[in-house]
């Protein structure tokens, strides 16, 4: 029996299995509790997390894998790039600041007559996709000038949080070369690492100080495509501190993908171990074994770490019998479990068999346990025939075929995925028939999910009230919703997605092939989590899914109502989907199925249908040349559902991001009639490529920044609408918030869009149109 390869991971949900985290933080964000009881909850979390990955047999467990908002927030902490608007205080209401924007002078009094202020008036920093997940980061700023210092221990204090618990971590660090990557304000951030290395040595050396050997320190860049520069900065750094920190042993991790052009790079950096991704780039194992030096440690994740499948551990382990012989290995999963939910066993309503396919991230450290003890020689026939099992029963299940679906998608012809006429035909057409103003004023769709709203939801899933009720409610907020929006003057109204958990899994849970969860929650960003329905099968529309609440939004009012669907690639990118078949594959069927609801909706008398498109970017594979392959069938699959209708019904899309460059093609041949799009923080910029790329349709800059509790003035959103001209004809713009407004508060939202609607008209007397 050879000697038991070691268990780790790389990184645990932090949210909480009830997701004390979130409530804890929105309790203190409102001045319903203070700091200490807040702090006090993210202790009592690390320290649950922590003993649970004891218990479930992993040796080498993350510190610092904890974080109040964002881990690459706790590292411009960490490093002191904090922008001078925030302050010096590299307090815990700065962070938060920085995390959420603060409004001008806003004090609140709490129920226990504290004093609450949430800052000084300043926008939040940007936030954007986590390489190609749903988890969002908050951009790093940084200026010419820009110094570094080290201004926040946390990585430190956590590694001695969980030392005084009984557990030695290897504390984990976003790397330096990542860190700045993700950065912006300066031409090139990576020319800042000469600044930024001591840093980072001062940190090791404190960490080695306080007891850790081992860091894991977090380099995802390796995955996208290789540059000189990227790779001179990574071994400038590690050479550093391999010099200056030579009693700190680095594991450098490497997840989201293969390692590409920079294998040659990454298995010769001095660092003492490297954490590979086997489940997305399963073929590089034979590579990385023959050139990683004997004494490199390699850390091999061969558990999806993205995705909640089972894994069959007996197919994994015949994929690992080239590491025979070779010492110095760990097993872990392909990437930190943040992206996972936690605990399966809480499903309890699941069906049974789907429940059987499926790991979240404790039964990952089971299975991660199994495969050490087989590794080693250990008897776990039972547990390794227990997951082949699984797996068969999975693959031959007929809840996952359906052959109506199958012959429908292999029908489908390419005049299926074309409108009947150009836009430039269309847009006459549709103008005539709306007649609406200059610079038409709409939302995107939601308004605000009050604590009401859930409320009614959560009672009408418990039973404590029946349909009826739960159906009054949600009219009754529908209702209120139109004649308020009647009242301040928008000219395209939205019925308020009132009726929506969320804007995936409400459509997830109507559609065949999909099953959806009860506490399998994921963070998106900050306190935010979404359930991801999970893609078990062929997917279709067992009856419609929107048409009776847009068609009562629309009873209620002349003015028209937007149709509002979430689009296939969408649902597919923010599902847990399957890993049996490509998900190009999911997506038609997907799309198919969206179609009809189209269909449904203009022949119940929808003029505009809005099918929002927000992680079409964020599906973008992080390799450049697997770009053109994906965009061809995500567009095919937006064309497949949007272009069945008449040429004066008019298409809208929604893609809250402020990264168009890579997609600028394929969103203009999406050839939705208006899309709207999130700007407000970017003052316009991304618009750029939408002039220079002469796009045609109509745009809804976005001027609200909907992520911010701060209420724009209407100099600020006339001022980005003279930005969105400089750029774009009159003709072409919308005037619209940044995206849904359901995570703020109407105390928010009505006067934003009261001033929203104000600037709109000032602007229609300035242009006198
Ligand atoms: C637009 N975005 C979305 C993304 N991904 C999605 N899947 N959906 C999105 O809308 N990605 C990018 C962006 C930004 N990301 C997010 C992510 C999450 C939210 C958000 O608001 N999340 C809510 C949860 C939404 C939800 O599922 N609500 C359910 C359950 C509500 C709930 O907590 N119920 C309580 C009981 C409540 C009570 O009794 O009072 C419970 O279950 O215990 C619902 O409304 O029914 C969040 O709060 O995190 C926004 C943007
Ligand atoms: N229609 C959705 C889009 C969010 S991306 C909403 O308004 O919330
Ligand atoms: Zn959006």
């Amino acid at each position: 029996m050879s000697s038991l390869i070691p268990v780790a991971t790389l990184g645990t949900p932090r949210i909480g299995l009830k997701r004390e985290l979130k409530f804890a933080l929105e309790s203190y964000w409102s001045g319903k509790s203070d700091q200490l009881t807040l702090l006090q909850t993210a202790k009592d979390l690390r320290a649950v997390n922590w003993a649970r990955q004891k218990a479930r047999g992993v040796d080498i467990i993350p510190s610092n894998d904890f974080s109040f908002y964002d881990q690459v927030l706790d590292t411009s902490l960490m490093v002191g790039a904090i922008p001078a608007i925030y302050g010096e205080a590299a307090d815990l209401d700065t962070y938060f600041a920085m995390a959420r924007g603060a409004q001008k002078g806003h004090v609140e009094t709490c129920e226990h007559g504290h004093v609450h202020a949430t800052g000084q008036g300043v926008l939040a920093q940007e936030m954007t996709k986590w390489f190609d997940t749903n988890y969002h980061y908050m951009v790093p700023e940084f200026n010419e000038d820009q110094t570094f210092k080290l201004t926040s221990l946390k990585a430190v204090e956590e590694f001695l949080e969980a030392k005084a618990l009984g557990y030695h971590t290897r504390p984990v660090l976003v790397g330096p070369v990542t860190y700045l990557k993700l950065g912006k304000g300066v031409a090139n951030p990576l020319l800042l690492i000469d600044r930024l290395i001591p840093v980072y040595v001062e940190v090791l050396k404190k960490l080695s100080d306080a007891g850790a050997d081992w860091v894991q320190i977090d380099e995802p860049v390796l995955v996208l495509d290789g540059d000189s520069e990227t790779t001179a900065a990574l071994q400038k750094a590690y050479a550093v501190f391999a010099k200056e920190v030579p009693q700190i042993s680095i594991l450098l991790a490497s997840y989201f993908g293969g390692l590409g052009d920079n294998l040659d790079t990454a298995v010769n950096l001095p660092v003492a171990g490297l954490h590979v991704d086997l489940v997305r780039a399963p073929e590089q194992l034979e590579i990385v074994l023959a050139k990683a030096p004997k004494d490199l440690l390699l850390s091999l994740g061969v558990i999806d770490g993205r995705n909640i499948w089972r894994a069959n551990l007996p197919a994994v382990l015949e994929r690992l019998k080239g590491i025979d012989g070779r010492g110095n290995l760990q097993i872990a999963p392909s990437c930190s479990l943040l992206h996972v939910p936690i605990d399966l066993n809480l499903e309890t309503a699941l069906d049974a068999d789907v429940k059987s396919w499926l790991a979240f991230s404790l039964q990952k450290m089971d299975e991660l346990s199994v495969l050490s003890k087989a590794l080693s020689g250990a008897d776990v026939a039972a547990e390794l025939t227990a997951s082949a099992d699984a797996a068969s029963a999975r693959a031959a299940s007929p809840k996952v075929h359906d052959a109506a679906v199958k012959a429908r998608l292999s029908a489908v012809t390419p005049d299926q995925a074309q409108r009947k006429n150009a836009f430039a035909i269309r847009a006459d057409l549709q103008r005539q028939a709306f007649n609406l103003p200059a610079f038409p004023t709409t939302t995107i769709g939601s308004f605000p999910q009050t604590s009401e709203v859930r409320k009614a939801r959560s009672d009408h899933a418990k039973g404590a009230i029946d349909d009826a009720h739960y159906d009054a409610f949600l009219k009754t907020e529908t209702e209120r919703a139109i004649r308020w929006q009647e009242e301040i003057g928008l000219d395209v109204l939205v019925h308020g997605e009132f009726e929506r958990n969320d804007m995936v899994q409400y459509f997830g849970e109507q559609l065949s092939g999909f099953a959806f969860t009860k506490h399998a929650w994921v963070q998106s960003y900050g306190s935010r989590c979404v359930r991801p329905p999970v893609l078990f099968g062929d997917v279709s529309r067992p009856k419609p899914m929107t048409v009776a609440w847009w068609q009562y939004a629309q009873s209620l009012t002349d003015k028209p109502v937007k149709g509002m669907l979430t689009g296939p690639v969408t649902i597919l990118n923010w599902s847990f989907v399957r890993d049996d078949q490509p998900r190009a594959e999911s997506c038609r069927q997907i799309a198919l199925a969206i179609r009809d609801e189209v269909s449904d909706l203009e022949n119940a008398g929808t003029k505009m249908i809005q099918i929002d498109e927000a992680a079409l970017r964020e599906g973008l594979p992080l390799r450049r040349a697997d770009w053109q392959v994906y965009l061809d069938w995500a567009v095919e699959a937006f064309r497949l559902c949007s272009t069945g209708v008449s040429n004066d019904t008019q298409i809208h899309t929604h893609m809250c991001y402020s990264e168009f460059n890579d997609i600028m093609d394929a969103v203009a041949e999406m050839d939705a009639d208006v899309i709207s799009i999130e700007t407000s923080r970017s003052k316009m910029e991304l618009l750029d490529v939408f002039k220079s790329k002469k796009y045609p349709n109509e745009i809804g800059p976005g001027v609200y920044d909907i992520h911010s509790p701060r209420v724009p003035e209407v100099s600020e959103m006339t001022e980005l609408m003279s930005l969105a001209r400089q750029r774009l004809d009159d003709v072409q713009l919308w005037i619209n918030p940044d995206c849904g407004l359901k995570t703020r508060k109407w105390e928010e939202v009505k006067p934003a869009l009261v001033n929203m609607v104000a600037a709109a008209k000032s602007l229609r007397e300035a242009v006198k149109v």
